[in-house]
């Protein structure tokens, strides 16, 4: 069984209001699953329920083939996580919090700490108290702590929040590492949608509590809709000479002519040739693929109720 994480028809209701539903789920080992929906779509609820933190209405999660149930305590020495607003005790530094993290997982190697310390860039403020840190530092920290004892399965919630630029590509950077150089299993829920069509190697998409679609990084690249964009001086005579030559274009909502036909995509050159020969010179030719937020939104609003 190469699947570290798994659930089965897996459920959760709160007083009758389906907050997930029959949620089946995959992810490989190594794999960066990325798990996107918008607020409310039950992404907190199923990471809290992989957790063993709350309990399924009916069905099961597995995560390192292993059942998820509230006695099995094997299952968390090799998981890390962080879920929602990571804590830490407000009043220790981050050092002490790393500290209390290490003497939890009985890390003997002292030295793990420090290496944790700069590979999350906290050295200059491994003394400052937790309460005192920014934002973006104490989701640092809060990774620094799923980390720490190498765990083979990484369950985060939002992991990028909070963070700059540079901090969203370190960790990033991070996350990659750890899955293709360690096998470290990922799962990651966000809602940043390039963040994760950069990172993802497998994206399942909650809606309404239902897995909508789970799909491969090379599925959802051919899944999207590539176009061809043009525009010209006359738009009416160029589109004309277009279809002459078999091309359907069509006038968009932005006013530029657009096709999807896979033989205008894949060779632009041909459609500018034409339509010099035709003395309509392109002003704009312009390969465009759907980005992963256009997709999402999709494939939700297919599914109704984007
Ligand atoms: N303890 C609870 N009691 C009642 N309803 C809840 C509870 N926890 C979650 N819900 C409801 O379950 C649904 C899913 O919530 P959940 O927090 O899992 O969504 P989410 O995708 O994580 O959203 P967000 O991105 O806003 O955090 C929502 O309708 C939410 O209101």
């Amino acid at each position: 069984m190469d699947n570290i994480i798994y659930t089965e028809n897996l459920s959760k209701s709160y007083k009758g209001v389906k907050a997930v539903e029959n949620v089946c789920l995959q992810v490989k080992r190594g794999e960066i699953y990325g798990f996107l929906g918008l607020n409310g779509a039950g992404k907190t609820t199923t990471i809290r329920m992989l957790l063993g933190m709350i309990r399924p209405s009916s069905g099961s999660c597995f995560v390192n083939g292993q059942k998820v149930s509230a006695g099995n305590y094997e299952i968390w020495k090799q998981v890390g996580y962080m879920v929602e607003t990571p804590y830490a005790y407000p009043d220790l530094t981050v050092r002490e919090n790393l500290e209390i993290a290490s003497n939890h997982h009985k890390i003997q190697d002292k030295s793990t700490i420090d290496r944790v310390i700069e590979r999350l860039d906290l050295i200059p403020y491994e003394h400052r108290k937790a309460k005192h840190l920014s934002m973006g530092n104490s989701q640092r920290l809060g990774i620094a702590k799923a980390l720490l004892h190498e765990p083979q399965v990484l369950l985060l919630d939002e992991p990028t929040n909070g963070l700059d630029p540079a901090g969203i590509v370190e960790i990033r950077e991070l996350l990659q590492e750890l899955a293709y150089k360690k096998g470290t299993t990922i799962f990651i829920s966000s809602h940043i949608l390039g963040e994760i069509s950069k990172i993802a190697t497998k994206i399942g998409i909650i809606h309404q509590g239902q897995l909508v679609q789970e799909l491969r990084k090379e599925e959802l690249d051919k899944n999207r809709i590539v176009k061809l964009l043009i525009n010209t001086k006359d738009r009416n005579e160029a589109k004309i000479t277009l279809a002459g030559l078999g091309y359907d274009f069509w006038e968009n909502e932005n006013g530029v002519l657009e096709t999807q036909s896979e033989d205008a995509v894949n060779h632009p050159e041909n459609i500018a040739k034409a339509l010099v020969k035709g003395n309509h010179p392109p002003t704009l030719l312009l390969v465009e693929e759907e980005d992963l937020e256009s997709y999402f939104l999709r494939v939700i609003g297919e599914k109704g109720g984007a």
